[in-house]
This record gives C-alpha cells, structure tokens and sequence, in this order.
C-alpha cells in the first residue's frame, strides 16, 4: 500500500507503508542512533518499556506520538517486549544517508525491516536461557492425518512427529514452546489448548500449510532433489515443516537458519506423559512455574548449556526403546568405572562454550568475534576429550568420539588469527591478533602513532598558548579539538593564536578550536583507523566463512559434546548420590527396593534430616497390580506415589536412580494426579477438573501404564468421593490393567483388596505416643487403622479449644456410625456444643504426661543439687507451657 498524501513528509509516508505491511508488529525504525517508534506502537511500547512518550509534528491534524530507543542498548528493550507478548519489526537505515543526498536534497534513506522478532525465533544470548531449548512449533492438519513439528533456531534443531489431533496438547506440554504456529482456520479451536502452555500463538494463512507447495519449500531449503533424502514424511508432517520455513522466511528476511535435516521422531518411542502429570511431578518445573524445586533441577549436574538443554529433553521424554536404555546405562556406567576419567571429561567440557548457539548466531549474520573464539576454545578441548574417549568401550562412545574428528585445519586458524578475548561486535575492531596480517599491522602502527602525536601536540600546544589546561579531545561530532576553559577565550581568539587556532565551537564553560595540522593528523588517524577495521572485517568473513563451511560436522561435534556431558553428569549424580543401575526389561515388572524421592530427599538433607527409603512392588505378570495406600495426613503417602514414578521415569531417561535396586518393566504411559486444586482461571471447580482429568486416564491407559492417583474423590462429598474412587480403582483393575498406586482416605476402600486379585493393602506407619503422632514414613503392607487428622491439625498450630472439639465430634461420628445412621445425628445433637473446655481435660493429660516422662529419667541419686534444681524448674516451666 503506498499512501498518497499530499500533507504527508516522504519520510512519513515510507514509514506508514513498512508499518502498514507488519501491522501485527510494532516497528521499530531507525533514525540514526536510535530505533523510533510512532503513533499507537509508541503509546504502546512508552508504557510497557516504562519510557518518555513524546510528540513530534502532526499527520493528518493530529500530534504524532513518539518514543525511541537507542541502537546499542535495543536488546535489553526487545527482551522486555518479547516477553510481554509483543513482536518487533526492525527496520533499519539499508544505504548511507550521503547517498541519499546524492539523488536530491529531500530524498529519504532507503529502510526495510531486516527482521522480524518473534518469542519463537530468538538467537540472542541476551535473550535466549542459557540452558532451555527455544522451541517454534507448527501444528498440522491434513484430512484425517495431523503432524507437529518443531525448531530451535538457536541451534539447528528440526523435528516431526506424526500424531492425533487429540495429542496436540500433551506434545506441547512435552516441548513447552515459546511460539506456536497453526493456520488460521484453526485458530479459534486450539486458541485455548495453546493458551495453556503459555506460548505466543500465531495463525498464518492456509497457505503457509499447502502441503504441495511446502515439499517445495523444503527441497530448495536444503538444495536436495527429494525429500526421500531425509526419509520418507506425511503430508501432514511436510505441512507443518513447510509452514516452519515459510515463517521462519518471514521473520528473518532472507537470513536463513543453520538447520539441520528434519528428524522424524515417533511417538510411540517414548512415555507418553501428559501436562497434568509433568506438571504434578513437576519434573522440569516446579508447581509455581520455575525451575526451583523440580527435579530436573535436583538433578542437573551438566557442565554446558548444551547438556542442559539435552537433559531437560530427555527428562520430558524419557525413552519406552530398550537398546537406546541400555547404551545410555553403559555409557554413564563406563564413566562411573574410573572416576578421574569422569572427572577429566567433565573438566574438558566445563571449558567448552555453547557452540550449536554461537554457530546459529553466525550463519544468520548475528554473530560476532566472540562467537569465532566460542568455537576456538571448544575446538582446543577436542583432543583431550578424545585421548579419555580412546579408552572406549560401549559403542555409544566410539560414535560421539568419532565425531570429534576433522577439526584440526579450523582451530589452528582460529587460534592463530584470534586474540584471547576478542570484542563481542565486528564494528568494534581489535579482535585479530597482531602478526597475522602485514596490511592490518601497518594501519594499526599509523593509527597508534597518530594518537601519540595527538598527545605530543597537547604538550606543545599548552607551552605556546602558555595554558596549562589546555586539552586535546576527541567527540563524534567535532572528531579531534583543542578545549580551554572559557576564561581564555578572548586570548585564544585575538592575535597572534588566532591565526593559529582556528574557532570551532563554544560551550557555556569551554571553547574548542582546531588547528590545520591537527585536523590533518586526524584524517591520517581516521583513515588508518578505518583501513585497519575493514581489513579486520574481510579476516572475519574469511574465519566465519571457513567456520560455516563445516557447519554440518560442528553440529554433529556439538551434538556429541551435550550427550557426552549428560552422561557423565548423570554419572556424577549417581556417585555422589549413590544412585543403582536399574535392570530394565520388557516384562511387568516393577520392584523397588529402598527407594527414595530425589527432590524430597534433597529438601530433608539440607534440613540436616534423613529421607527414610521405601521398597514398592507392582510386579504383575498377568493383569493389574495396584497398591492402595492408606495413612494419616503428612505421613508421606504423595512421596511414596511420586518417588515411585519418578524412579520409573528416570530408568528410562538412561539414569541410573535413587534406590538400593530397581528392576522396571518397560512403562509405556506415565499419569499421575492429585485430588485436584482449582482452576479458577478456566472456570473449572476442583471437583470437575479432578473429574476431567480421572476420565482422561481411564480412557487412555493401557496395560503398560504406570498410573499414580493421590486422593482421588475427595473434591467431593464424602460418600460421592469413596464411590467414584471406588469404581475408579475397579475400573483400573478390571480394563486398564494397568500398574498404579492408589493413596486414599477413604478407609472404606481396603475392603477392595479382599475382593480383587492383585488390589494391595499398603500403609505409612505412624507411632501414637500420649496423644501425638510421630511420623515413621515407613510404607508397610496392611491397612491404616485410622487417620489421626485431628492430631495431625494440632501438630498445624490449631488452636487447641478448636481440636478439643473437633475430638469430640469425632468421637461422636464414630460413634453414631457404629451405632446407625439415625443414632449418629442424635449423638451429634446431644454434642454440648460450649463443651471445649470441659473437654479440655484430655489436652491437659498429655501435658502431665510428659512432665511424667521427664521425671521418670531423672535419678535422684545420680545428680548435684545445682542439677536437681535445674530439673525443677523445667518440669514448672513444662506444667506452664
Ligand atoms: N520417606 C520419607 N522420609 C522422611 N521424610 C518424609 C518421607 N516421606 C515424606 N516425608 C516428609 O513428610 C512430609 C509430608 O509428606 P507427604 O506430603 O508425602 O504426606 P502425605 O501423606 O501425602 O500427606 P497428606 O495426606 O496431608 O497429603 C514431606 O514434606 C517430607 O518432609
């Protein structure tokens, strides 16, 4: 659209056509040093970037809204926008603005946006985590077929997976994406399914997912004949990757990511896992949202962002594959085998940089000097890493070591031509090293001597001006001048110095002048200056040409680094956890003896307490095996379930687990729920969420499935909750036939072990002692014989008239359900209902008690008198407490 506005500057007028073709982004446009913004995209970012909203000019009758912010700090104000939602369109200056003069007095700049920024297209190591994979998703539908796939810029990394419209939403869940593309027909049905993920959706047109044209698109993106070369793909699945590349065509402009080939991933090749449950076993973030508190961060111990990001993979999808199982249990037992050999590995990788980013941030004409020196000093650590690999065995290894190879021509160039820390930006020079290059040493040498002469000038300046103050400076705008202070101002402008010193400006406190040996002087150092960076810039186009040329082989390289690393720091994990290798097999199995809960375990030992370890077995060969466990609150029925699970998860991650041994037959589906919290935000109650999520589980699980359901029913009234729990269990039993833990409150349900095979009694004992409870976090075989819920509430600080009450009622409705139900509410009639404190007598027996206690180990005959007094006063003190 181009507006034809008579009223309009030409400046404005480019600028509404660029903004009328990115009316999704706020666009930002520079002018000089700074990125402006106008009109609603200023109001809009003045207030989400908390910066001065101003106004300049008008259009159309009105006061154009404005805002700006300056080049060299943009990143910092990107971030902030991203993050609140918003993408950015940059548009910068594509000519000098001396060329435009040249075609007339009021030509404007040529602009164009170069870049549109995105959430899910972010390379920046300012704005990207460090150890989280940056995923764009594509959703896909083609007739009955549907597919997603998925990329990470940043790295390089392309899957697809064949799927069901219906599994779109624990995919997602599973990749946690930052950005999310679909076609606009579909916009309004997977609106909310996305929404939940907290990723930013983007519909684009139909066209973007025409399966025919996308097979196209991705033939001419990797210069390929066929995509037979990389395997063979669904129509659906070539949509979703077609749409990827259009957008990301979009979005960069012409700059094209490094992406590797597409891999197909299947998935039937890992635990099916769904969001309600990742979320309940907060395996890469914890409840509130952050890494803090899961496990993935109780059990990170990679040394590069790489391994990280590949362990957090691999933690969301642990594998159902058993030779890829093993190979990785052999490779982490093949670091456990020698512990200086691990400990070599993972010092060699703690020195390697984050090469698959640096390499991304290259290839897209984003990078810099400190992305050369990233690969350098990558590259320098290879031959080590290898020498420890050459002791191989498992073949897992021997492959990562082979990738490691190749290199030697690469890192002797960098190392020769790059200085040990060089500059982050190209513009900014000083980054190749002296003696690499004759030309460059030369316009070095004249551009340093040039500031010596500078400064040699200044000395002579002030003995001929006979000021001692006199300064030479340096600005953008003036370049070089000579500054006194403004009480030599009539001097230095009268005869005999002005002939020498030539007037340039005068400030409110100085004056500045030139003289014609200086402004030379300048220009020699300018042009020195100016030689020496475009030879520094042609050296670091020829060392990121040389770096990009074996890009496929560094991706490969860097691949291998990440796997080596989180295997060696799971070995760590398991050494200084003392962690078991678990047998895993295709059987049904399931035994686990001594068991713990990693996370929990962690929380206690920093707390200077002992996690108590558990055995659970739900090895079943035929049928369903389910353990229903009962016993008071806190006793640690959630960590037992939760333990469990995460155990089995982590077998089939390839890591070794917390127990004394484990054998675990391969776990097809893992769900896990909690009676549920609220989801307010969607308008759901407790009781429906809990219901929605229980039928999703009995509708999905198999006989593989290990299913954990942690007071299921108890959203609603007490005899509704045992029932549907009830059926719940019988359900799972009967059809699924699934493995699964059970914990409930409803004692009621023990019944059910009598009456179906392979239905467990368990309990987590607790002692009783004079009233109180005291936790043995021991899971025992047998029923709970009671709750102990009031106990447990005045552990909480409940006041005690509250639980002397709340005894008393109890009393009564155990009671009356011994005695029939019309009994009972007589019974709770008859309940004086101010009684709390004559019925406090009870409370103040437990006191007496433990002054009892106390008394009982005191011998009389064993201690002085100044002890004995001691002893007194704390029994008073115990007595008034
Ligand atoms: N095996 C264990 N060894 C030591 N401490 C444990 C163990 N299991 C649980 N705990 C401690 O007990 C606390 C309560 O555990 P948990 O939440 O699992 O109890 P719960 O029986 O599920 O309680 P509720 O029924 O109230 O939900 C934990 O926070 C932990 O500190």
């Amino acid at each position: 659209m181009t507006v034809a506005n008579a009223a309009v500057t030409p400046m404005m007028a480019q600028y509404l056509d660029i903004k009328a073709a990115h009316a999704g982004a706020l666009l930002f446009y520079r002018m000089g040093d700074f990125y402006e913004l106008f009109f609603d995209d200023a109001v809009q970012a003045a207030e989400a970037l908390d910066i001065a909203l101003t106004k300049r000019g008008k259009h159309l009758g009105e006061d154009i809204q404005m805002c700006g912010v300056p080049v060299h700090s943009a990143e910092g104000y990107l971030l902030t926008l991203i993050r609140k939602g918003f993408r950015v369109a940059v548009c910068e200056q594509l000519e000098d603005p001396a060329e435009a003069k040249k075609r007339g007095s009021k030509s404007v700049v040529k602009r164009g946006v170069v870049r549109l920024v995105t959430p899910g297209t972010l390379t920046e190591e300012t704005l990207l985590e460090a150890r989280r994979h940056n995923f764009l998703v594509a959703l896909a539908e083609v007739r009955d077929e549907a597919a997603i796939a998925w990329v990470d810029i940043s790295t390089g990394e392309l899957r697809v997976m064949e799927t069901t419209a219906s599994r779109f939403a624990p995919e997602l869940a599973r990749l946690a994406p930052s950005e999310v593309i679909l076609s606009e027909n579909r916009y309004s049905d997977l609106c909310d399914l996305i929404g939940d993920t907290g990723a930013a959706i983007t519909p684009l047109t139909p066209a973007s997912f025409d399966s025919a044209s996308a097979t196209k698109r991705l033939e001419a993106f990797w210069r390929v004949q066929s995509l037979d070369a990389f395997g063979t793909f669904t129509r659906a699945e070539v949509s979703a990757l077609g749409a990827l590349i259009d957008y990301l065509e979009l979005t960069q402009k012409g700059h094209l990511p490094l992406l590797r080939p597409p891999q197909r991933e299947a998935s039937g090749g890992m635990v099916q896992i769904d969001a309600a449950t990742r979320r309940n076993l907060e395996l890469t973030r914890s409840l509130s949202g952050t890494r803090e508190g899961s496990l993935l961060q109780a059990i990170d111990r990679t040394v590069t962002a790489s391994g990280g990001r590949l362990l957090e993979g691999r933690i969301s999808a642990p594998s159902r594959d058993l030779n890829v199982i093993r190979d990785r249990l052999d490779a982490l037992d093949w670091f456990l085998a020698d512990a200086a050999r691990l400990d070599r590995i993972r010092s060699a990788l703690r020195n390697c940089p984050d090469i698959q980013r640096a390499l991304s941030r290259l290839a897209l004409d984003r990078g810099g000097p400190r992305d050369l020196a990233a690969i350098r000093n990558a590259l320098a650590e290879f031959p080590a890493i290898v020498q420890t690999l050459k002791e191989q065995d498992p073949s897992l290894l021997s492959s990562w070591e082979k990738a490691l190879h190749g290199f030697d021509g690469l890192s002797a160039t960098l190392e020769d031509l790059l200085v040990a820390e060089p500059s982050l930006l190209v513009r900014d020079g000083g980054f190749i090293a002296e003696g690499c290059d004759p030309d460059l040493d030369e316009a070095r040498q004249l551009r340093d001597e040039g500031r010596g002469v500078i400064a040699t000038y200044q000395r002579r300046y002030a003995d001929e001006t006979g000021i001692g103050s006199l300064k030479i400076r340096h600005n953008n705008v003036l370049g070089y001048f000579i500054e006194t202070t403004s009480t030599h101002a009539e001097r230095m402008m009268a005869a005999p110095l002005n002939e020498r010193f030539i007037h340039r400006q005068t400030t409110a406190s100085a004056v500045r002048f030139t003289t014609v040996e200086l402004s030379e002087m300048e220009k020699k150092i300018l042009n020195a200056g100016s030689r020496a960076l475009d030879i520094e810039k042609g050296l670091y186009e020829r060392l990121k040409r040389q770096v990009l040329d074996l890009a496929p082989q560094l991706q490969h390289a860097a691949q291998a680094l990440a796997e080596l690393d989180a295997a060696a720091a799971l070995a760590f994990l398991s050494r200084s956890e003392d962690w078991t290798r678990p047998v895993v097999d295709d059987t049904r199995t399931f035994r686990i003896e001594a068991g713990r809960h990693p996370v929990v375990e962690k929380a206690l030992k920093a707390g200077g307490s002992p996690f108590i370890a558990n055995d659970c077995d739900l090895s079943a060969d035929l049928g369903s095996k389910l353990w229903l466990l009962t016993g008071p609150n806190m006793a640690g029925k959630s960590t037992f379930l939760r333990q469990n699970a995460l155990i089995a998860l982590l077998a089939q991650v390839g890591s070794h687990v917390p127990a004394g041994a484990a054998h675990i037959g391969l776990v097809s589906q893992l769900f896990s729920r909690v009676g549920a919290a609220d989801d307010l935000a969607r308008g759901r109650s407790t009781f429906m969420v809990e219901m929605v999520e229980t039928a999703a589980i009995l509708n999905q699980a198999d006989d593989k499935a290990l299913v954990i359901l942690d007071e299921i029913g108890r959203g609603t009234a007490t005899y509704d909750g045992l029932s549907i729990a009830w059926a719940t269990l019988e359900h799972l039993h009967d059809v699924n036939r699934c493995r699964g833990l059970f914990a409930t409150h409803y004692h009621e349900l023990t019944e059910l072990a009598d009456r179906l095979d392979g239905v467990v009694n368990a309990t987590v004992a607790v002692k009783e002692w004079d009233g109180e409870v005291i936790f043995l976090h021991e899971v025992r075989q047998g029923a709970a014989d009671r709750s102990y819920g009031v106990q447990v509430a005045r552990l909480a600080g409940l006041p005690r008239s509250v639980v002397d009450r709340a005894r008393v009622v109890l009393d009564a409705l155990e009671k009356g359900d011994r005695e029939g139900g019309a009994r009972k509410a007589t019974l709770i009639d008859d309940l004086p209902l101010f009684s709390a404190a004559a019925s406090a007598a009870p409370a103040r027996t437990t006191q007496e008690s433990i002054v009892e206690d106390r008394l009982r180990d005191v011998r009389p005959d064993e201690i002085s008198p100044r002890e004995a007094l001691d002893v007194l006063y704390r029994l008073k003190a115990l007595l008034d407490s």
